[in-house]
């Protein structure tokens, strides 16, 4: 039988790198997305050196149409397209009083708007393929709890968690899933740059700043992509038929619920 397809935008680096490994050696072919080639081919060499399937594909998530030719891309290379995940995103640091509407456009074209064309062009594909598939969104501990210095941030990650939970009820019937996972405090360039900013605005270290976010970490250490990948992976595969709509928390316990 063929491998079924499956698309991570954000491939090029940390949590999506992580990802898209993990699926390839589950057995999915893997789509590589992000804006720049050099650093997707880099993975995709990797995981075809270990006896994966991967193609790297650039798209900016932010421009739908872009979106929407990586999606054909992926069915004009492999025949088929059940998974996306729709992971790439940013993260500026914004207290509030600095907070400008640049910076919304920036973190909404991308975070919100980009997991919205991911959605739509996943679901016209299903679709056009005649089978149902499964579609999973990076949200965060910040999208389940506000997290201090990060309002733009933190809201764009809400509004997802939001959209999976309107977009599960609405393809529920075609038997297509919609999930979300929500990583903790994730080692990732994403990460380090969020502990530099939040240390250097409070006159501090980046592990000072670090520590502000990793203070509640009930497994007490700091989390690895692969854990994140690990739980996308059960997301992505059959074990999760019977779940929709859910936001996966992988935080190594940072909330309760
Ligand atoms: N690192 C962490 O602690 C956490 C990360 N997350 C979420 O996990 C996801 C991945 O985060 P990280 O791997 O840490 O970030 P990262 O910054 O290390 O990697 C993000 C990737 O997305 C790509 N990307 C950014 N804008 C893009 C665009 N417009 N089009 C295409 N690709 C684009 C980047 O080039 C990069 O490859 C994000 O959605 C983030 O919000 C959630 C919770 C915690
Ligand atoms: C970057 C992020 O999602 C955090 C701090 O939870």
């Amino acid at each position: 039988m063929a491998n079924k397809v499956a698309l991570v935008t954000g491939a090029g680096q940390g949590i999506g790198e992580a990802i898209a490994k993990r699926l390839a050696k589950d057995g999915f072919s893997v789509v590589l997305v992000a804006r720049h080639m050099d650093k997707l081919q880099e993975v995709a060499d990797e995981i075809k050196k270990n006896g994966g399937e991967a193609f790297p594909v650039t798209a900016d998530v932010s421009k739908r149409e872009e979106v929407f030719a990586a999606v054909q891309k992926a069915v004009d290379q492999y025949g088929d397209f059940n998974v996306i995940v729709n992971n790439a995103g940013v993260a500026p640091t914004t207290p509030i009083d600095t907070v400008t509407k640049d910076d919304l456009d920036y973190v909404y074209t991308i975070n919100v708007y980009g997991t919205i064309w991911g959605i739509q062009a996943a679901h016209e594909m299903f679709k056009k393929l005649g089978h149902p598939g499964k579609i999973i969104n990076a949200t965060s501990q910040a999208g389940v709890v506000g997290n201090p210095n990060l309002t733009v941030y933190s809201s764009s990650k809400f509004a997802i968690r939001g959209i999976t939970q309107v977009v599960a009820r609405e393809l529920a019937e075609e038997g297509t899933t919609v999930n979300a996972f929500a990583p903790g405090i994730v080692k990732t360039p994403m990460m380090y740059d969020i502990a530099h900013k939040v240390g250097q605005n409070a006159g501090k270290s980046d592990e000072w700043g670090m520590q502000t976010f990793a203070k509640d970490i009930a497994l007490k250490r700091l989390s690895e992509p692969e854990d994140v990948a690990n739980a996308v992976a059960f997301l992505a595969g059959p074990d999760s038929d019977y779940i929709t709509g859910q936001t996966l928390e992988v935080d190594g316990g940072m909330q309760f619920h």
